[in-house]
Parts: structure tokens; sequence; C-alpha cells
């Protein structure tokens, strides 16, 4: 059972240090564009170097040749897993593909973002599907690229497992304990839920991060995913 990701939200890496040093453990660990555009690949490093395993997220989406670039630069930061949009299309996510080749990173598209519902995508994005038909053309247009997995929400996860194997990584952000507020997220299930649809792994940033108690917090989710 992969542990929990941990999303770390963060501005700065001293917060991110007094985080960690709650923490006796090594942790799977997320670092977003507002972490990583202010504190950059040091702080990857730093995470690295105590034993965390780390989810790079920083959804690239630009033309095939940038995108190739770019992954050949993150390629060397040895991150556990990274990740595109896999509204960038096919050639794009083959390219990103390419810029990772020698490395050990998992690479994985975005498909729909949780914090997205299906008015607003028939709305924003003009796509006249229903969200799970959005979310399963992206998840087998990733997979055609040769990409390890997709992100999206724990709703999507069982047919993703049906149409692209369950090796297929789902990796499920929106996760939130039963009761609590969904604040921007749209689709949002419990780590039970997570696990009883096929998630491979589960991204929690507020849950923890936010709890007057993150480590019992953590414990709290961890034990609901591993099913203890
Ligand atoms: O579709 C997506 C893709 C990425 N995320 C990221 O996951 C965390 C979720 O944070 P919470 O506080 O648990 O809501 C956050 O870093 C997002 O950037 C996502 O939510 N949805």
């Amino acid at each position: 059972m992969n542990k929990p990701i941990i999303a770390l939200d963060f501005s700065s890496k001293e917060q991110v240090e007094e985080f960690l040093a709650l923490f006796g453990e090594p942790l799977f660990v997320k670092v977003g564009m507002e972490l990583f555009y202010q504190e950059g690949p040091e702080l990857v490093r730093m995470i690295k170097s105590k034993g965390h395993q780390i989810f790079l997220d920083l959804k690239l989406h630009d033309i095939p040749n940038t995108v190739e670039s770019a992954m050949r630069g993150l390629a060397k930061l040895g991150v556990d897993l990274t990740n595109v949009h896999a509204a960038g299309g096919v050639e794009m996510m083959k390219a990103a593909k390419k810029g990772l080749a020698g490395s050990t990173t998992q690479l994985i598209a975005v498909t729909q973002l949780t914090s997205t519902d299906e008015t607003q995508m028939h709305e924003d994005q003009l796509i006249y599907v229903s969200l799970e038909e959005s979310v399963l053309h992206y998840a087998k247009q990733a997979k055609r690229a040769g990409l390890d997995g997709v992100v999206c929400s724990v709703l999507e996860s069982s047919a993703i497992a049906r149409d692209c194997g369950e090796a297929f990584l789902k990796v499920t952000p929106g996760i939130r304990i039963a009761g609590a507020a969904a604040d921007d997220q749209k689709r949002v299930a419990t780590p039970k839920a997570a696990k009883e649809q096929g998630s491979t792994h589960i991204v929690v940033g507020r849950a923890i991060t936010k709890a007057q108690d993150p480590v019992a917090a953590y414990s709290q989710i961890k034990n609901e995913w591993s099913g203890r």
C-alpha cells in the first residue's frame, strides 16, 4: 500500500522543515507550484536528502519541445513522480516521457482537475461529454503515450482501472475526512472510498497541514487508507 502523499503547500523552506520535523518517519510528499516557484530545486534536494519520496507536481503544459527539455532538467532531480497536463496532447506527453529517459521518475498526466465539476467543464472548456468520459479519454491518451498513470478523482478510479488496468497509477487528490469542508475541491472522497474504488495513491494537503495535530491527522488518514 503506497503511503498517503502529503501536499506540502507551504511558501518557504523554513515552514517545510518545521513541518517535516514533526514526523519521525519517511514520508511521501508532494512539492507543488507554490513551493517550487519560491524555493526551487534546492528544496527538492533537501527533502530527498532526508529520505522522503517526492511527487513533483508542476503540471507541465506547453509545446512538445519545451516540455521535453524541461523534463530533461527535472530528471536530474531524481524525484519519484512528476506530471504533465493530458490536455497538452499525446505528442506532448510522449515528449515529456522522452525527456525523462534514463531516470527512474514515473510520469503521470492530470486529466480533469479535482476542482472542476461537469458544469464548469462544459462552460469553461466547451467539452460537452460527461466528466467521467472526459477523464477516461485523457487516461486512455496518457496510456497510449506510454505514461505510468494519471491524476484523477476517486470518483473515476474504478472506471480507469477497468479501461487502463489496475497497475496504471490513479493518483487521487480531493481527499477529505467524512463531513469535512470541500474548500475549493468539487470531486471529493474519503480515504476509505479511495481504497474501495481502486486509487493507487491519495494526495492530502489541508486535512493534514492545517490540522491542529498534523501527525495525528496523518495517522488517521493512513489507517483509513490502509484499511486498519
Ligand atoms: O486535480 C488536482 C491536481 C492536483 N491537486 C493538488 O493536490 C493538493 C490537494 O490539496 P488539498 O488541500 O488536500 O485540497 C493541492 O496541492 C493541489 O494542488 C488537486 O487538488 N487536484
